[in-house]
């Protein structure tokens, strides 16, 4: 108190009489104005003038036109609010306008799949197209045009036979180079592109006379990840003529928020700027990938560094025929590339690391789900007939991924729970007209969302609410195993997402969720096979400080773990150790 006196009268001792009372004045306005707006702004829930619907409860807030804006940078702050406004919608000022927060399942379904125009859902993503892919306005139009064609080629993705065409490329991937996921070289020149990039240091002093490694976990897989499964849609040419690609790929992944927000340029933000670099480079692939897939699909010659683009995806494929055939831009084509590229290994690989990651901290659960996964995975080490001086390679035989998928429910509740502690995916829709949102069920509500509002589901706000999982901040993979009955009456353990939806809804959902569940259990289960993993130096597991990028959460410090490899069954007989 006696500083801010002093302070007071050092600064009236400096001012004169009329500049003293201009102060006050200034400081007597911005007090009523704030202590105003705070006791005019915020209201409990209320009905609308038909008496039928709800409008969602709003906090007060203290600044005018930019409200919650601040509040909004704070941890926690969207958290606190669920736990004071609890009929699982929320509203909070900000710049102005009316920003809807939705955590409850069922209100966040109902905006998700409201039924609206086309041209509306597409109104903010193509906002995105621009600021994010580069698409230009005119590629954009022509695109709006063709979104139902669009749209429907993604069944080469999301449906059979294009499903278990996409699959198979990546299980024939991870077969070829599953030993080389950690080759335990020390020379770099033997080393692959993905230990490279995860700071790989082969350990002199690990496990006596066991080949060790040290590597950052999040780098190595969601590199090799990347590496092996893309070729599956862009084709095996694509990932091999531009090693540098997932460099920048995950630059410009760093730098996507801003990108979306358009911060504009001459904004001296070193990440913005280099992920402006990383798009101009990722642009650049795309660009000489589509002009050579239009010289093959012409006929004409192409480059010897593209002889193999016929095993280019049909989606990838039949995209570029729509995009030819209806005059968008080789830039266009590669902006529009560059999303799906984007959101094929932005989400689902990161996650792989984590689901990893946890595993392996978790070894009691680890061996069950090894044992689970046993008779799906079918990975030997071959009969040695050259002396212990030659290392021979165990093999992946086989997977069978349907058996993963629909017979190990431990290895499927690990799935979900990575995604519900690690994703944080947010899904946002402005309200072009009064809009009500019905909850499903018993007593379900409805709400009044108005004209010119915004509505928003972030995804975290239901994945970490405590009145559906309990301890939330803790990896518990268990909590998603229910007993069931089967068709013939046999009780069978299944896990499901339940409330979950981390893969959005509506005409705007994930596209590439089938195959993300796919992709995600194949390589779990591969490299668990074939790898054990500890903390560095014999210490233990850490819990991992985390920042959000995007869509998922990502390690502040690089996850180092020691990588070994694991002792397989002989060929025709013993069981694994
Ligand atoms: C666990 C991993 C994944 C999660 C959580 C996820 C989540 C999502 C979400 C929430 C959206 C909707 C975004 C919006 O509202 O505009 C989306 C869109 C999309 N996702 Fe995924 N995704 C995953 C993996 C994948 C993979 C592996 C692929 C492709 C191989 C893929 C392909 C797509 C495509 C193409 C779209 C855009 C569809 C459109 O233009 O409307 N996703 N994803």
């Amino acid at each position: 108190m006696a500083s801010v006196e002093a302070l007071w009268s050092d600064l009236t001792s400096r001012l004169d009489e009329r500049q003293q009372s201009i102060a006050v004045a200034v400081i007597a306005t911005f007090l009523v104005l704030i202590l105003t707006t705070k006791a005019i702004t915020g209201s409990s829930t209320t009905v609308d003038a038909s008496g039928k619907h709800k409008i969602p409860a709003s906090p007060s807030y203290w600044l005018p036109f930019l409200g919650h804006a601040f509040s909004m940078a704070q941890g926690g702050f969207l958290a606190s609010m669920r736990s004071r406004f609890t009929d699982g919608i929320f509203s909070l000022k900000m710049g102005g306008k009316m920003h809807h927060f939705i955590y409850k399942p069922s209100l966040a379904a109902a905006l998700l799949n409201l039924h609206r125009p086309a041209a509306e859902e597409q109104m903010l993503a193509n906002r995105l197209l621009g600021s994010t892919f580069g698409v230009s306005k005119k590629d954009a139009a022509i695109y709006n045009k063709i979104f139902p064609e669009a749209l429907a080629l993604y069944k080469y993705l999301s449906s059979e036979p294009g499903l278990s065409e996409i699959t198979g490329g990546a299980l024939s991937q991870v077969k070829q180079t599953i030993n080389s996921y950690v080759t335990f070289n020390s020379n770099p020149m033997d080393q692959t592109e993905w230990e490279k990039m995860a700071d790989v240091d082969v350990i002199e002093e690990g496990d006596k006379g066991v080949p060790t490694t040290q590597v950052d976990l999040m780098e190595l897989t969601r590199n090799y990840v990347a590496t092996t499964a893309i070729p599956a849609i862009y084709g095996t040419d694509f990932v091999e003529n531009f090693p540098e690609l997932w460099k920048w790929m995950w630059i410009y992944n760093e730098a996507f928020v801003l990108l979306a927000m358009s911060v504009p340029s001459w904004i001296p933000w070193p990440r913005l700027q280099r992920g402006k670099l990383a798009r101009r480079r990722l642009l650049a692939f795309l660009y000489e990938f589509n002009e050579a897939m239009d010289k093959h699909m012409d006929g004409e010659e192409v480059d010897p560094k593209w002889q193999n683009l016929d095993n280019v995806s049909q989606l990838v494929k039949s995209r570029i025929e729509l995009f030819r055939q209806h005059g968008v831009s080789l830039d266009g084509r590669a902006s529009f590339d560059l999303a799906l590229l984007w959101a094929s290994v932005a989400n689902s690989n990161p996650l792989i690391s984590w689901m990893l990651f946890e595993l392996y901290r978790d070894p009691v659960l680890l061996e069950q789900v090894r044992e689970e996964i046993a008779p799906y995975v079918k990975a030997v080490q071959p009969k040695n007939e050259f002396g212990s001086a030659v290392w021979v390679p165990p093999v992946l035989e086989d997977m069978d991924i349907d058996g993963l998928i629909t017979k190990c429910p431990l290895l499927k509740a690990s799935y979900i729970e990575t995604m519900r502690v690690y994703s944080c995916g947010w899904a946002m829709k402005m309200m072009y007209s009064d809009t009500v949102l019905e909850a499903r069920g018993k007593g379900g509500e409805s709400f009044l969302l108005k004209k010119g509002t915004y509505a928003h589901v972030p995804q975290e706000l239901h994945q970490f609410d405590p009145q559906y999982f309990s301890n939330p901040t803790e990896w518990q993979a268990e909590r998603h195993v229910r007993e069931t009955v089967d068709e013939s009456g046999n009780k069978v353990l299944t896990a499901e997402l339940g409330t979950m939806r981390p893969y959005g809804g509506g005409i705007k959902m994930c596209k590439g969720r089938q195959f993300a569940l796919r992709e995600m259990l194949l390589y779990a289960a591969a490299i668990i096979t074939f790898y054990d993993m500890q903390p560095p130096k014999g210490g233990s597991w850490s819990e991992p400080q985390t920042r959000k990028l995007v869509a998922n959460k990502h390690p502040k410090k690089p996850l180092k773990v020691w990588i070994k490899r694991r002792e397989l069954p002989l060929e025709g007989g013993e069981k694994r150790r």
